[in-house]
C-alpha cells in the first residue's frame, strides 16, 4: 500500500481547495499587523498625555488601525471557514465516490466503523480546527510586529523576550514526538469506543433483555472509555505542563522588564510602561498561539489517518480505475453465463487462506430457474458475490456467451443483475429509479400484498416502520421496478408467512421467468424444488448439481451446520 507522506493541515487545506492565495495570507500578516499598530498608537496616544493629549493624527491611526484590523480579520476568519469547509465537503464526496467504486471484500476488511469514524468525526475535526489555526497565524504576526515595536522602545528589551519565546517553544518541541504518540493512541483507542457504542446500539434489543449481557457490553464500553480517558488526559497533562510552563516564561518575562532591565540598561526605565504594555497585550494572542500547539498535533493524526484510509481505497481502485469510464454494453441478450474454474478464498489478517470456494466449473442458461442449497456456512453467499461480480476470484474467469469478463466489462456486467442479499438495505428513496410511474409501484405494492401497510407518495414509501418480512416484500417491489436481466434472491422467503411463501415459489418466481428473467434463488425451502430447472448444491465451497425433488410434500432434505445433506431418495 502506497501510504502518502504525512502533511500538515495548510498543505491539507491547499491539496483539497486550492484555495489558500497570497491574498488570504497577505491579510493574515495585515491584521497581525494592525493589531500592533493599535497597540503602537495606543502606547504614543498615552505618551502624548504628557504634553497636551494626542492630537489628530493619533485619532486618526487608530481609527484606521482598527478599520484595517476588522477587515482583515474578518476577512481572514470567514475565508478559512469557507476554504475549511470547502475542503471537508471535497474529501468526504471524494472518498464517497471511492467507497462506491471500490471492492466490497476491501470495504469488508476496512469495516464499517473506521469509514464512519474518518469520514465523519476526522473530518469534523480538521473544519473545526481551520479557523483558529489561522487565527493563531494572525495572532503570529502581531507578536512579532509587536516584537518589532518593543525593539523600537529597547532593542535589548526584544532580545529577552525572543529568548524567552523561544525557551517556550524548545520546550513544546521536545514533546512534539511524545504528544503525537499519545494522539495516535488515543484515536486508535476512540475507534474502539466507536466500535463499542455501534454495539451497544445495535445489541440494545439484545442488552435490554438480558442483564448479564447489558452489564458486560456496557463494562467493556466503560473500559475502553476509561481506557480514552486515561490516555488523553495523559497527553494533556503533558500539554499543560507546557502551557504552565510557557504561561510563566510570559510572567517572567514581565518580571525580567521590571526587574533585571533597569539594571542591564540604565535608559531604560522610562520606556518600561510601553514594554510591560506591549507584553500585556500579546499576552492573548500568545494564548491563541499556544492552545493551537495540541490542536495542529491532534489535526496532523487525523488528517494521516484519512490519508490512509485513502490509500486504501486507491490501492484496491488502482487496478480498475482505467476503466473507470468505459462504456456499459448492453448484456442483456446473453445465452449463458459461464463460471471457469473460479476459486475464491478470503485471507485471514496473516493472508493466509480461510475459506474456500472453488473450483467452480457452471454454466447458466439464459431465462433458467435455479435454486442454490446447501449448510449453514457453505458458501452460498459467497458464490452469489462470486456471481454477481462483487468478489472478484482468485483464479478463473466469468464468461458471458464467450466474452471473458474482466475490468472493461465487469460494469456492464454487473448491470445484469438486480439482487436481495440477506443483508439487504432498502434505501429511503428509490435510486436509480427516477422515472418509475408512482401506478406501476403502487401495483408491485399491491402484488407484494403490501399496499395496505405502504404506499408511494411524492417519491417516498409512506410507511418504512415494516416487520422484517413487510421489509423483504417492499425489496421485491424494488427489484423488479429494476427490471434486470437476471434476478438473485438470496433467502427471501424465509421471513414469509407459508402463504406468502407459497405465492412466492408458486407466483412470482413462475412469472419472472415467464417474463424471460434469469433466476437464482438461495434457498432452504427443499418443498419447492419442483419450481427450478436445476437445483445446485454448495458444500464446503465445492459447488454440484442435485436432483430436484419434485414432489413438495416428500420428506425434507435435512442440512447439518456447514454441511449440505446428501441428495434425497427417490428424487429426480
Ligand atoms: N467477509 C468475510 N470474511 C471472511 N470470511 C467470511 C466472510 N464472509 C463469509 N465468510 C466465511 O465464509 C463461509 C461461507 O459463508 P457464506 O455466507 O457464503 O455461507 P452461506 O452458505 O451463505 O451461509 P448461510 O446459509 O448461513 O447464509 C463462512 O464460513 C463464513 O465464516
Amino acid at each position: 500500500m502506497n501510504i502518502p507522506s504525512r502533511i500538515g493541515i495548510l498543505e491539507f487545506l491547499q491539496q483539497e481547495t486550492h484555495a489558500l492565495n497570497k491574498k488570504l495570507f497577505l491579510l493574515t500578516a495585515v491584521s497581525g499587523v494592525a493589531n500592533a499598530m493599535n497597540l503602537a498608537v495606543i502606547n504614543a496616544s498615552v505618551d502624548a498625555l504628557k504634553t497636551g493629549g494626542p492630537s489628530w493624527q493619533h485619532f486618526l491611526w487608530f481609527g484606521l488601525s482598527i478599520a484595517l484590523f476588522v477587515y482583515s480579520l474578518r476577512y481572514v476568519l470567514y475565508e478559512s471557514s469557507r476554504i475549511a469547509e470547502n475542503a471537508i465537503c471535497s474529501v468526504r464526496v471524494r472518498l464517497a465516490d471511492k467507497i462506491r467504486r471500490s471492492d466490497l471484500l476491501a470495504l469488508e476488511s476496512i469495516g464499517a466503523t473506521d469509514i464512519h469514524a474518518r469520514i465523519s468525526r476526522d473530518t469534523a475535526a480538521i473544519a473545526q480546527s481551520a479557523r483558529p489555526l489561522f487565527s493563531a497565524a494572525q495572532s503570529a504576526v502581531m507578536i512579532a510586529f509587536t516584537l518589532g515595536y518593543i525593539a523600537t522602545v529597547s532593542p535589548l528589551a526584544m532580545f529577552l523576550c525572543i529568548g524567552l519565546i523561544a525557551g517556550g517553544a524548545a520546550i513544546y518541541l521536545k514533546d512534539r514526538k511524545k504528544y503525537e504518540e499519545g494522539l495516535n493512541t488515543s484515536s486508535e483507542e476512540e475507534d474502539r469506543l466507536f466500535t463499542s457504542l455501534t454495539g451497544l446500539l445495535a445489541g440494545f434489543k439484545e442488552i435490554r433483555i438480558n442483564r448479564a449481557k447489558s452489564d458486560d457490553v456496557f463494562g467493556d464500553f466503560a473500559e475502553t472509555a476509561g481506557r480514552v480517558r486515561d490516555v488523553r488526559t495523559r497527553v494533556m497533562i503533558l500539554f499543560s505542563n507546557n502551557i504552565v510552563i510557557i504561561e510563566m516564561f510570559l510572567v517572567l518575562l514581565l518580571g525580567a522588564m521590571v526587574f533585571v532591565l533597569p539594571i542591564l540598561s540604565g535608559s531604560f526605565t522610562g520606556s518600561a510602561t510601553k514594554i510591560v504594555a506591549a507584553i500585556l497585550f500579546f499576552f492573548g494572542p500568545l494564548g491563541n498561539v499556544v492552545t493551537m500547539i495540541p490542536v495542529v498535533s491532534q489535526v496532523n493524526v487525523t488528517i494521516a489517518n484519512l490519508q490512509r484510509l485513502e490509500a486504501r481505497l486507491d490501492d484496491t481502485l488502482e487496478k480498475l480505475t482505467s476503466f473507470e469510464n468505459s462504456p456499459i454494453i448492453d448484456m442483456r441478450g446473453f445465452k449463458s453465463i459461464r463460471f471457469d474454474g473460479l476459486h475464491f478464498a478470503y485471507r485471514d489478517p496473516d493472508g493466509n487462506a480461510a475459506f474456500q470456494v472453488g473450483p467452480i466449473d457452471f454454466t447458466l442458461r439464459h431465462g433458467e430457474m435455479l435454486f442454490l442449497v446447501g449448510g449453514n456456512g457453505s458458501g452460498k453467499t459467497t458464490l452469489l458475490k462470486l456471481f454477481t461480480a462483487l468478489y472478484q476470484p482468485q483464479q478463473g474467469v466469468i464468461r458471458v456467451d464467450d466474452e471473458q469478463i474482466g475490468p472493461a466489462n465487469i460494469q456492464s456486467y454487473r448491470d445484469l443483475f438486480s439482487a436481495i442479499f440477506s443483508d439487504f438495505h432498502l434505501f429511503d428513496k428509490l435510486h436509480g429509479l427516477r422515472d418509475a410511474a408512482p401506478e406501476r409501484i403502487n401495483e408491485l405494492l399491491k402484488l407484494m400484498e403490501i399496499s395496505h401497510k405502504t404506499t408511494f407518495v411524492d417519491g417516498y414509501f409512506s410507511n418504512t416502520h415494516l416487520s422484517t418480512g413487510q421489509r423483504k416484500r417492499l425489496a421485491l417491489v424494488v427489484s423488479y421496478l429494476e427490471d434486470k436481466a437476471v434476478y438473485v434472491f438470496d433467502e427471501v422467503a424465509a421471513d414469509q408467512d407459508p402463504h406468502f411463501r407459497r405465492y412466492f415459489y408458486e407466483t412470482l418466481l413462475p412469472d419472472l421467468k415467464r417474463a424471460g428473467k434469469t433466476v437464482v434463488v438461495v434457498t432452504h425451502d427443499d418443498r419447492y424444488h419442483h419450481i427450478a430447472d436445476r437445483v445446485l448444491q454448495m458444500d464446503y465451497g465445492t459447488l454440484r448439481e442435485v436432483p430436484r425433488s419434485l414432489d413438495p410434500d416428500a420428506p425434507k432434505l435435512h442440512f447439518s451446520a456447514g454441511r449440505s445433506a446428501p441428495p434425497k431418495e427417490g428424487s429426480e
